[in-house]
């Protein structure tokens, strides 16, 4: 139907803008600060007989951080100069080099990066016939055409002002609640409309840290940056670590969002090697005594330990900050909004008439927002995970290796405030510049391109789709329900694991026990 519609029905649509599709394949639409654009395919050098021709085994040699090679388009990029001043950070290039980049490119880029940047780095073309359109691909580039031709890259601010307000009540509440009123009921009150104001806030900040507000990502970023005076998150240190997350969902050795040892593990693959190197926290990884303690139990500790979870982020972020690892932008301004953070939520604390009711303002309102990290994790941590890198051929290209990683989480409209746009993870992690309030839209014509292609039960969907379910989508409770099997299966193997020689002695967590970094 939708790819019926987009063939005959060019005058169909609900966003603001309605664009006719590119007539010939040398133009495509395209997203600049927001707004769909007609834009050429290629720019730069014109394809000439004595242009440098590459096929695809070639360009995989240049994988790697010191040479990194790129194809985008048919057209092959140098970037290894660029590495280390990438604006998305080391992790996102360096997953991808050495790879056909066509779709991840274009979903994180505006049109003017196209234009003004890419350019630069041309060295060749590939070898007719190298790259293969497959048909699912074709369907999935439809429907970001779809997106781009209805208009729906463009932020409704109407949205935002809204979010503005609600955020603004529940804050205001809180504040109320804790320092004019005088009972203990108010005060612990105060703090869960604190915990439910940080977890709100957090889905601005994501929306903010994908650049999905202005499109503008300078802007987008000094707006976020400056919220961690009222989150005390740092966006820089999210950016790096959840932009490499995107690009290298579930794999083991490259996804930081997976890697917990020696607290938690999401799949035996994880120890089944006496060790690994950890590509992100640059460091080695593997099983000891007290790794093998911890995972075994993981799932009787881990609701709990969510509601701790923020600590961790606090720490993450200033290590981060003052160590630098990656291209960070306003450092200086997150280390001033953290500094302001932590003056005005101890000093709410210690305004609270007795010690026990300071503490438990600090834990409650903490152990609330916690709830955002089990929304965080829940639409990979029971999906495929894989050793090595994907983006290898047919069977692990960038939309079927997004599928197999992520889930959403089915939810009525009226629920969307609450999972803050986490729900439709699947359509967010293949298209991350689109504004969260458009995301329902993809959702319907993501899932008629996947049922087109992988239906339900199918042989081929079986052979790709982990329970043989391309599009997986269970409720809230069914999706924790099947995280929570997933870390107990894990946890039961674990405690067969052989032992290794890395693990809690060279874990972040013992680094963040003796404030290294
Ligand atoms: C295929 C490899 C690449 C991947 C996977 C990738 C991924 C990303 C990601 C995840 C972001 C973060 C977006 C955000 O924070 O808003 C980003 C931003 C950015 N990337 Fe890349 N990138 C790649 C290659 C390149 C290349 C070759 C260039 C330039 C020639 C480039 C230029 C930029 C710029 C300018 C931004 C800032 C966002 C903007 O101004 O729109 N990237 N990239």
């Amino acid at each position: 139907m939708l790819i019926a519609q987009l063939l005959l029905d060019k005058e169909s649509g609900t966003g603001s803008t309605i664009i006719e599709l590119p007539a010939d394949s040398t133009a495509t639409l395209r997203e600049d600060w927001g707004k769909s654009t007609m834009a050429p395919v290629h720019i730069g050098r014109a394809k000439t007989t004595s242009s440098p021709i590459y096929t695809l085994a070639e360009v995989a040699k240049h994988c790697t951080r010191e040479d990194a090679w790129i194809i985008i388009d048919e057209r092959v990029y140098d970037v290894t100069r660029f590495v280390d001043r990438h604006p998305g950070g080391v992790g996102p290039l360096v997953n991808l080099a050495g790879k056909e980049c066509t779709d991840v490119f274009a979903n994180y880029h505006a049109a003017r990066v196209y234009e003004k940047m890419l350019p630069a780095f041309l060295i060749g073309e590939m070898a007719p016939g190298e790259i293969v359109v497959w048909p699912h691909v074709a369907d999935f580039r439809r429907v970001r055409l779809e997106l781009l031709r209805r208009g729906l890259f463009e932020t409704d601010m109407h949205f935002y002002a809204k979010m503005a307000a609600w955020h603004a009540a529940l804050f205001l509440s809180s504040l109320y609640l804790s320092l004019g009123c005088t009972s203990c009921t108010a005060h612990m009150s105060g703090a869960v409309l604190m915990g439910v104001f940080w977890q709100q806030l957090a889905g601005i900040g994501h929306d903010l840290g994908h650049s999905g507000v202005t499109h503008d990502f300078h802007r987008d970023h000094r707006i976020g940056s400056t919220l961690s005076a009222l989150m005390g998150l740092s966006v820089g240190w999210w950016k790096s670590d959840h932009n490499t997350h995107h690009v290298a969902c579930n794999a083991i050795e490259h996804d930081p969002n997976i890697q917990h040892m020696p607290m938690l593990a999401i799949s035996p693959k994880i120890f089944s090697r006496p060790k690994w190197w950890d590509t992100y926290h640059r460091k080695w990884v593997g099983m000891d005594d007290v790794a093998r303690l911890l995972v075994s139990y993981q799932h009787l500790f881990f609701y709990p330990l969510m509601a701790l979870g923020r600590w961790n982020l606090y720490v993450q972020g200033l290590i981060y900050l003052l160590t630098q690892p990656d291209k960070t932008h306003y450092p200086k301004t997150e280390l001033a909004g953290i500094a302001v953070f932590f003056s005005w939520v101890f000093a709410t604390a210690w305004s609270m008439p007795t010690w026990a009711q300071a503490v438990s303002w600090v834990m409650v309102s903490h152990a609330v927002a916690g709830v955002l990290h089990v929304q965080i994790v829940l639409s990979h941590w029971s999906m495929h995970a894989y050793a090595g890198r994907a983006y290898t051929g047919p069977d692990d290209e960038w939309y079927i290796t997004t599928m197999r990683t992520t889930m959403n989480v089915s939810t009525p409209k009226w629920l969307d405030f609450v999972h803050i746009g986490l729900q439709f993870q699947v359509e967010h992690h293949l298209f991350p510049r689109l504004p969260r309030h458009n995301l329902r839209e993809a959702r319907t014509m993501v899932k008629e391109v996947v049922e087109k292609h992988f239906p339900a039960g199918s042989p081929e969907c079986k052979r790709l789709f982990p329970n043989g379910i391309a599009y997986h989508e269970p409720g809230f409770f069914e999706g924790n329900l099947e995280m929570w099997r997933t870390l107990k299966l894990t946890a039961l193997a674990a405690r067969s694991a052989k032992k290794g020689e890395h693990g809690f002695w060279q874990s972040a967590l013992w680094d963040g026990m003796n404030c290294a970094g």
